[in-house]
């Protein structure tokens, strides 16, 4: 852009130049000859003052934005870079600005290279932004960049009327009564962490024993998701089952190199808890491409992505020919329980509503929910256990509550708990999994009197408005699950709790983990009593969730 403005500056001075000495000879000494033979030298002034404009002047005297209160302990050219990566966890410092500008719409902070990035603040700017003008914001450059490489074309990269289009054939396949028909592979997985916790006392002293949370929920849950969206059994936790891993979802299928260790345990670990070098090799793709870097890193997370591509393929080509046939036959039988892949190859051979789904966006989305899905879910399980641990009268509680249970509760059963729902939206409002997410104005507009301008882009964190204690009272950063028995005005606003987002992209697996997640703590707390933390955990940043590295629960059976 900055290139064709110089370019373009260049050729109209040229033409002046001629313009205003016509007659003149045009030699090498004519003001023409001296310009053209410094045209590059001019060029790169010109550009440079215009980058120089850019990065340190615009930000600060030209910018309709420089009155927007934020954090003003920049580095000359990375802003905010340092302080965020450097932060304790990836919402500290979101959290903090907030506390500094409580009431201010819109929060400003700089980013590389003094970019503005604006953060919303209050209920109304989240309101205008996710619900009221969503498709005059798409998801950022930097978003797109990084999320591009292991979440394919799918939902949460699109845009406008293909997003619509592609959220409507998706919804039969997470309505509630689709959702409801997974509870046998939720009920079962419940269960299979319960036999994990037993063996993990019979393994310590027999009376006790602790579990890292982290490791265990996330492998867990992509044993759900791989029954659940891809109709694969994964068995990560199942103790007592020697398991090859090697053979996820392709039955028998070997694959030479580095692809043949790797798991779908593994690639998603690489992906969402990479190395210092991958982590960095990760935030830093967002601004300027680094996979082509000979570095180990890189070649293990691109060998892990084609792996994951390679089998994901193979698994939708595979259930195609399997059920198509079946259906020439008239041997085909509907499942009750039918996982995604099942779902929309079912949907599509039919002629239903997700007939119109490519096999690239059909991968697309099955990378999406498998990533989008994973990580969240299971760090919003390793919080629960860490308020659990550190508050025993919510445990107990809960526990209480959960008693009044049928010994093989429905869904319908643990949904009218009204303690457990509470707790539920608790832990997700104190440690919001998802960190931030990220949008970029389509054009010019405003919101709560801010002008924004077109490519301005946004960070919306969760935390922001979940710690605000001009919303949830002085008492914002303590657990309490009975705030939600009596909401004011603003604490019921849909704004005021974003874990999910809101609006037209608001999480589309919003229900699922919803019914995942009570499912497993309704089996956890009515057997084991999480006495515990063991030892001090550090919050993985930088992070799009808010991981608790190293969170290790001591449990007991009751
Ligand atoms: C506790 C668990 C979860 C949390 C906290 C969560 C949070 C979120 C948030 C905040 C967004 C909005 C992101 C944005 O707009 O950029 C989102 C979108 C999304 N989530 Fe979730 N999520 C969870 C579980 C799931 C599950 C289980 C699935 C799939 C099975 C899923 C699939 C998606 C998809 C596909 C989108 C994109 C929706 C769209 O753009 O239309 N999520 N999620």
């Amino acid at each position: 852009m900055d290139v064709t403005i110089c370019g373009g500056l260049a050729v109209v001075e040229t033409s002046l130049i001629r313009l205003l000495w016509p007659h003149h000879e045009v030699g090498v000494d004519s003001p023409y000859g001296i310009f053209t033979r410094h045209a590059w030298t001019i060029f790169l002034a010109q550009y440079l003052a215009l980058k120089y404009y850019r990065i340190f002047l615009y930000h600060k005297y030209f910018s309709p934005l420089r009155h927007v209160p934020g954090p003003t302990n920049n580095h000359f050219f990375l802003g905010q870079t340092i302080n965020l990566l450097k932060a304790e966890t990836p919402t500290t410092l979101y959290v903090q600005w907030m506390k500094q500008f409580p009431d201010a719409p819109f929060i400003r902070y700089l980013s590389i290279a003094n970019t503005e990035v604006l953060v919303p603040n209050n209920i109304n700017a989240h309101k205008e932004v996710l619900q009221t003008q969503c498709y005059s914001f798409s998801k950022s450059k930097f978003f797109l960049r990084i999320v591009r490489e292991v979440a394919g074309h799918g939902l949460i990269l699109m845009e406008g009327d293909e997003h619509r289009a592609h959220r409507k054939m998706l919804g039969g396949s997470f309505s509630l009564q689709n959702i409801r028909k997974l509870e046998p592979i939720f009920k079962e997985k419940a269960k299979d962490i319960c036999r994990f916790f037993e063996e993990t006392i019979k393994n310590s002293n027999g009376m006790t024993g602790s579990f890292d949370c982290t490791n265990t929920f996330s492998k867990a849950i992509l044993d759900i998701m791989g029954s659940a969206i891809l109709g694969v059994d994964l068995n990560y936790v199942k103790p007592g089952e020697v398991h090859d891993q090697r053979q996820d979802g392709v039955a028998g299928r070997k694959q030479n190199g580095l692809r043949d260790r790797c798991t779908f345990h593994e690639a998603y670990d690489l992906f969402f808890s990479p190395g210092t070098v991958g982590k960095l090799l990760l935030f830093m793709n967002g601004w300027v491409p680094t996979r082509w870097l000979p570095l180990e890193a890189n070649r293990e997370f691109l060998s892990a992505m084609d792996w994951l591509n390679e089998v994901l393929t193979t698994i939708i080509r595979d259930r195609y020919r399997v059920i198509r046939a079946a259906m020439q036959d008239g041997t085909y039988e509907q499942k009750d329980s039918r996982d995604f892949v099942t779902f929309v190859v079912e949907e599509s051979i039919r002629g239903g509503t997700a007939q119109m789904i490519g096999e690239k966006e059909f991968l697309g989305h099955i990378l999406e929910f498998m990533a989008a899905g994973h990580d969240t879910s299971a760090n919003m399980l390793s919080w629960s256990c860490y308020i659990m641990a550190t508050n025993h009268s919510i445990q107990d509680r809960l526990r209480e509550e959960i008693g009044s249970l049928s010994a093989e509760p429905s869904f319908v059963e643990m949904d009218k708990l009204p303690y457990l729902e509470n707790f539920v939206k608790e832990a997700l409002r104190m440690y919001s999994p998802s960190t931030t997410y990220h949008r970029e104005a389509n054009h010019d507009l405003t919101i709560e009197g801010i002008h924004i301008p077109k490519g301005t882009p946004l960070d919306l964190c969760p935390s922001v408005t979940h710690s605000n204690p001009t919303i949830w009272g002085a008492d914002a950063d303590s657990a309490d699950p009975t705030r939600w028995e009596h909401l004011n005005a603003q604490q019921a606003s849909p704004y005021a709790f974003e874990a999910f987002s809101n609006g037209p992209r608001i999480c589309i697996g919003k229900q699922f983990a919803q019914f995942e997640i009570k499912t497993i703590l309704v089996e956890m707390v009515r057997n084991y009593r999480f006495l515990t933390v063991e030892h001090p955990f550090k919050v993985e940043n930088p992070g799009f969730t808010l991981r608790p590295g190293g969170l290790e629960v001591r449990i007991e059976k009751i």
